[in-house]
């Protein structure tokens, strides 16, 4: 049975995640994102699932930065998971009387109308996870009067729902990964993503062009392109891809082969499926067959058979 870490306490929506991803996986509640890959990376547990996008808010930064950085770790699968928040109380609590709201700052932002709307006095406070805030908020002495987290961690920790579906769209999706240290990776199923960070050699004009330019020409589609800084200054930027395909197939590893000729560092994450099962439509003369009938002729001229 693989043990995972995940962001913890019980309760979190990333331990929703995990259940789904791996329902036979043991689980190892971490107290941050940071930390549930370290415990991956050490070897403490067999991967990770850590949230990294968010339909409303983006990428989740940390895991982001923690993937392009730490000692490598590989994207094995993938989870889109519809997250509905609650502001849950200690019993015989009232809205009108709520000062300070404590969860996990993605849920401030997808929560934002909300907390203006009914909050509009009330200090938010950002907290590990929404279920570490609700934990928090089930200890008598907590000077916090409601967390914002998932009903089912309400229901963990013994607090009352004060109020449900507070997002400000109905429709939101987190985007999950489960993550395992280099080895061996899921098989192309023609419904593939692949994930990885690429470092510029030097800053010039047209860098980002060129580096796109390498999807581009073999008919790689992107799914989400994001620029990190990189620490060494202002404007100084490296970039996260996600793309379809698999690096087995023969445009997405020559778009890799591209990227690692011109780029400074390119950073494999892993080829996993997609967890929405879209079949994309290869352009032509982009499959598989189409690259080594073009190799096979190349050859035929190299070696004057043409
Ligand atoms: O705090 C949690 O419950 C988490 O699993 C983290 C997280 C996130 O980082 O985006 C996951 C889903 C929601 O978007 C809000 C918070």
């Amino acid at each position: 049975m693989p043990k995972l870490a995940y962001l913890g306490p019980e309760g979190t929506f990333t331990e929703e995640a995990l259940r789904i991803l791996a329902p036979e996986a043991e689980r190892l509640p971490s107290p941050n994102v940071s930390a549930a890959l370290d415990a991956a990376r050490r070897g403490e547990a067999d991967g990770a699932v850590v949230p990294l996008e968010n339909s409303l808010e983006g990428a989740i930064t940390t895991t982001l930065d923690e993937l392009a950085w730490g000692e490598p770790l590989l994207i094995t699968a993938e989870l889109l998971l519809p997250v509905e928040f609650s502001l849950l109380a200690r019993q015989d609590a009232v809205i009108s009387r709520i000062k300070r709201v404590f969860t996990h700052p993605a849920a401030i932002t997808q929560c934002r109308n909300f907390i203006a709307r009914e909050l509009p006095d009330a200090v938010v406070v950002a907290a590990p996870s929404t279920a570490a805030a609700a934990q928090e908020v089930a200890l008598p002495g907590s000077p916090y009067d409601a967390a914002i987290a998932a009903r089912i961690a309400g229901e963990h920790y013994g607090l009352v729902e004060l109020a449900a579906k507070i997002g400000d769209r109905a429709d939101t999706v987190t985007r999950f990964v489960r993550v395992s240290r280099p080895g061996s990776m899921p098989e192309p199923t023609g419904s593939d993503r692949t994930s990885l960070v690429a470092f510029l050699t030097d800053d010039h004009p047209g860098a980002l062009l060129e580096m796109l330019t390498e999807f581009s020409v073999r008919g790689v589609n992107l799914t989400r392109i994001e620029s990190r800084p990189t620490g060494d200054g202002i404007g100084r930027y490296f970039f996260h891809f996600d793309f379809e395909g698999h690096v087995a197939d023969a445009r997405v590893g020559e778009a890799l082969s591209g990227l690692h000729r011109i780029c400074e560092d390119v950073r494999f994450l892993g080829s996993y499926p997609r967890a929405d099962g879209f079949f994309p439509q290869i352009k032509r003369g982009m499959a598989d067959a189409d690259f080594t009938e073009a190799e096979d002729w190349l050859t035929r001229i190299r070696t004057g058979r043409a």
